[in-house]
């Protein structure tokens, strides 16, 4: 049966699909005093449920809801001074407000498939329209935050009654990607 946990507020009451011509705006902090402002100047891309243990969550929440924009998109408009980088050594260069812990972006800046990518949560758009995610990823990791492995078959129901197919790592699409580029790298795939 599927699990009446929270995967994520912004999903627990549906998928809403967002605008096809979204071309981004201001993420904001939840401080109420001097908020960090960060706008995004462009499209936002792969919009997914992500259960690993390093993406911010919002309370109670056992998903990120976690997307991509291009690093040349971002400009800190407001309280920057704000920011730290939560761990320097991990791939994305996740910046968080030091006061409410929101992550407001994440460049890849080391050579990857990834790098000139950021990632961003779209729930802190102050604007509504951003494209809705479409899989979950790492759902096994859920585990590594506390679920029990014996909630997994119902979490796994739920994403799914969501229309959020559940996925281990990434999608196929995005795994592929992300092997290509490797392969290409080796000179295994020429083209
Ligand atoms: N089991 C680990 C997985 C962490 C992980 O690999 N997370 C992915 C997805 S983040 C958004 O989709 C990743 O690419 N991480 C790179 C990084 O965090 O720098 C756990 O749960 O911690
Ligand atoms: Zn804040
Ligand atoms: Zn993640």
């Amino acid at each position: 049966m599927a699990s009446q946990v929270s995967i994520h507020p912004a999903v627990d009451g549906g998928v809403k699909k967002g605008q096809a011509d979204f071309a981004g705006g201001t993420l904001v902090c939840a401080c109420a005093d001097r908020p960090v402002k960060v706008a995004v100047n462009g499209a936002v891309a792969h919009n997914h449920a992500c259960g690993c243990t390093k993406c911010w969550k919002p309370e109670g929440a056992t998903f990120s809801v976690v997307a991509v924009t291009a690093h040349d998109n971002i400009t800190v408009l407001e309280n920057g001074d704000k920011l730290e980088v939560v761990d320097p050594n991990a791939l994305i260069r996740r910046h968080a407000c030091k006061e409410c812990g929101v992550h407001m972006y994440g460049p890849v800046e080391r050579e990857h498939a990834f790098q000139g990518l950021d990632f961003i949560h779209p729930e802190r758009f102050e604007e509504s329209g951003w494209p809705e995610p479409t899989f979950a990823a790492f759902v096994s990791s859920i585990i590594e935050s506390g679920t029990k492995p014996s909630d997994m078959d119902g979490i796994r129901a739920r994403l799914r009654e969501l229309g959020l197919e559940p996925y281990d790592c990434l999608s196929p699409a995005l795994m592929d990607y992300v092997a290509s580029w490797v392969a290409r790298k080796s000179g295994v795939l020429k083209d």
